[in-house]
């Protein structure tokens, strides 16, 4: 038999698990599927195989093993079990990896403990990220588990960009320094971006805006990161979903003080109850513009802050670049939200940019240009595909050690 070339990629978040079974061959999808609200009465896991019907189960999925476990069953029914020999790998998101991982890694015990390290810089996702490679090596303890790290892409920053401007032995004793997220994102849509330029990667700089629940910008000079708005913590940066981004770090010795809040207590806010849910009570963008289309006006408040915010990281990183061929919408709301796109580079023609309404308002699945004819910075949207990359890197890697 032929050497086996499918990949199954997970990709766990804090409540919910994406997953896609993957050709690396022809980068041919098998089934896709999330699990979503793990941990709530209301879980659903919704599994689609390629060319077929949708298939939904409700009900409360415990945890993340749980879920895994559903996965694998869905699958099986596909004919598509965790058992095919036709399995060559199991690829992870893993989302902080500090400075140690700057390349795809198969997992080993030392890795595992790196990650587990970790947790308490990535609260929301690496104790999800371990619990799925765990639950997947129960299931194929004989496949290699690949970890793809977020942080990757971004360990090309330079340390005026990485380093914060405090202490620098109390930095350094505790690692204290700017990492960065979304890195296989951010380094996928930079690629698409150039292909959609008809250029290589080395020849232009692109401003990335990857915006999800979890947002972030970065800044890629000739196919490398020189900055991103993620931080020590994917708390930095960008107005989020639940996450507040930048602000005056006394405001936290401030509700420690004088609001009597704990640690504890002050993460939790700030992680998940701050952004767009903290300022107006959805983190739903489709659900804020709604609300803005009524007149509500906490919601067009939040809508201002967030694309306020976004403006303030396209005018930093064009500094920080120079010079700006493209800049790229992509995630759940980059791709999808023709509002934040419009507002984002509303009033930026001065740096050459510009969105055409029709070309912004229009819907497709591949990249696509929205700045108007001969613009001198291009705008486009680029639809974001982690799973993809990580497949193919994941592949890449078995691929290399088995030969
Ligand atoms: N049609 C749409 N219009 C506006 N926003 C959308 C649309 N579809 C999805 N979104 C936004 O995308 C977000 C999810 O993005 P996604 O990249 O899937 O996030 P994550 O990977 O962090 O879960 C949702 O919270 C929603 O606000
Ligand atoms: C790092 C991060 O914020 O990830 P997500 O957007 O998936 O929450
Ligand atoms: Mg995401």
């Amino acid at each position: 038999m032929s050497s086996p070339t499918r990949v199954l990629v997970l990709n766990s978040g804090s409540s919910s698990v994406k997953y896609q079974l993957l050709d690396a061959r022809d980068s041919g999808r098998l089934a896709t599927g999330l699990v979503e609200r793990i941990g709530e009465r209301t879980s659903r896991l919704k599994h689609t195989p390629a060319g077929g019907e949708s298939r939904e189960r409700t009900g409360r999925i415990a945890d993340h093993e749980a879920a895994l476990k559903a996965v694998a069953e869905e699958l099986a029914a596909d004919g598509l079990g965790l058992d095919s020999p036709e399995l060559a790998a199991i690829g992870h998101r893993v989302v902080h990896g500090g400075l140690k991982f700057t390349e795809p890694t198969v997992v080993d015990d030392a890795v595992l403990a790196e990650i587990e390290r970790l947790v308490p810089v990535a609260p929301l996702h690496n104790p999800a990220n371990l619990t799925g490679i765990r639950t997947a090596q129960a299931l194929r303890p004989d496949l290699p588990q690949v970890a793809v790290f977020d942080t990757a892409f971004h360990t090309t920053m330079p340390e005026s960009a990485a380093r914060y401007a405090i202490d620098t032995e109390t930095a350094d004793a505790h690692r204290i320094r700017r990492y960065g997220f979304h890195g296989t994102s951010h380094a996928y849509v930079s690629r698409e971006t150039a292909k959609l330029l008809g250029r290589s990667p080395e020849e232009v700089n692109v401003i990335v805006l990857h915006l999800g629940n979890g947002a972030s910008a970065s800044a890629v000079e000739g196919g490398r990161c020189v900055d991103t708005s993620m931080g020590l913590t994917p708390l930095e940066g960008l107005v989020m979903g639940t996450r507040s981004g930048d602000m005056d770090p006394a405001v936290i010795f401030h509700l420690m003080r004088v609001g009597k809040m704990s640690a504890d207590e002050i993460d939790t806010l700030l992680n998940k109850r701050s952004g767009l849910i903290g300022l107006c009570g959805d983190n739903d963008m489709r659900e804020i513009r709604r609300r803005v289309d009524e007149g509500d006006e906490r919601a067009r408040l939040a809508f201002d802050i967030y694309i306020h915010r976004l403006k303030k990281y396209i005018g930093a990183y064009y500094a920080v670049l120079g010079r700006v061929d493209a800049i790229a919408f992509t995630a759940g709301v980059g791709e999808n939200a023709a509002a934040v796109r419009e507002a984002a580079v509303a009033g930026l023609a001065g740096l050459g940019l510009a969105v055409d309404a029709e070309r912004n308002a229009g819907r497709g699945d591949g990249p696509r240009l929205i700045s108007p004819e001969g613009a001198r910075v291009a705008v486009a949207v680029v639809p974001t595909d982690e799973e993809l990359e990580i497949a193919t890197q994941t592949y890449a890697l078995v691929g290399k050690n088995s030969r």
